[in-house]
């Protein structure tokens, strides 16, 4: 598979790339960025931390607006953002074009539903090809965790549950905590997976953490605002919890008095999930 670079930005000692490449699982071009830490190469390879963004984002939220590269140059972590969904002229969105559905808000799901089963693979995009591409073209040591915002929290918690042999460690950021229980994650998963809530099961964290065994769930950060405007109606970080009590899974779940849905609450933790997947990337 081959890789064409778009820019490059030298970084705290290492590289902001962004790349385009063809997708055979989403069947369109699609666009990732990721951060190179100082030193990386064929003879010092690095882990991955796969960085899953919220509605209305692409591959560039992240890597503007959350003040990562420091820790991750320091920490020697590779860092890929993905998009978020697939993109391109005859890619289905939204038939109002609503920001919380198609394009920009593919929730990490493999689509069933016409006309979105053309493209909107993402699921075996982040779980198959995306990691394949960056396992050849870069010089990664094999070990990899993952992470995320809201709706790309909601994907890092469904894709690290369900791959818990491939995760060394989960975070998030204001997941959607139960995509079967919100009004995004309802619209989504009808839009995508069609009527039957039996199929919508495993794309909800909260239903797939209340049966996964404790002793192979990897370690799972999740940082929470408490002024975060989507809290009780999308986010319902309470039903992970609840999962995990149920579970005996020892979740760490942080809540931040004062700090909203946005990259400035991002930003004010994202060091500390960063040397949370360092120490178990270790
Ligand atoms: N546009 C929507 C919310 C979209 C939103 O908050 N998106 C979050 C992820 S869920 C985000 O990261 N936005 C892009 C950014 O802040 O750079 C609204 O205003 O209600």
């Amino acid at each position: 598979m081959s890789l064409e670079l778009i820019s490059k930005n030298k970084v705290h000692g290492g590289w902001h790339k962004r790349y385009r490449h063809e997708s055979a699982v989403n069947n369109c071009t699609m666009t990732f960025a990721i951060y190179l830490p100082p030193g990386v190469d064929e003879s010092q390879r690095a882990p991955v931390l796969y960085w899953l963004s919220g509605l209305t984002c692409n591959d560039e939220n992240f890597m503007q607006k959350a003040a990562a590269f420091k820790s991750a140059a320091e920490l020697g972590l590779i860092i890929v953002a993905a998009d978020t969904s697939p993109r391109g002229e005859q890619v289905a969105d939204d038939k109002e074009g609503a920001y919380d559905f198609g394009l920009g808000a593919g929730f990490y799901v493999n689509a069933t539903q016409a006309p979105y089963d053309q493209h909107y693979q993402m699921y075996d995009y982040i779980n198959e090809e995306l990691p394949a591409l960056i396992n050849e073209h870069f010089p990664v040591s094999g070990k990899q965790s993952i992470s995320g915002h809201s709706m790309g929290g909601h994907g890092a918690l469904v894709l690290g549950l369900r791959n818990s042999d491939k995760f060394a460690s989960i975070s998030a950021f204001a997941p959607i905590a139960s995509p079967t229980r919100c009004p995004w994650g309802e619209k989504a998963l009808t839009g995508y997976l069609g009527n039957d809530k039996q199929t919508w099961r495993e794309y909800d964290s909260s239903l797939l953490l209340a049966e996964t065994n404790a002793e192979q769930c990897p370690p799972l950060l999740i940082s929470q605002g408490l002024a975060d405007d989507f809290l009780q109606q999308q986010l319902k970080p309470e039903l992970l919890q609840a999962s995990a009590d149920e579970a005996g899974i020892a979740l760490i779940l942080e809540q931040h008095p004062g700090y909203d849905h946005s990259y400035f609450f991002i930003s004010s933790f994202i060091d500390q999930h960063l040397r949370f997947h360092a120490k178990h990337l270790a």
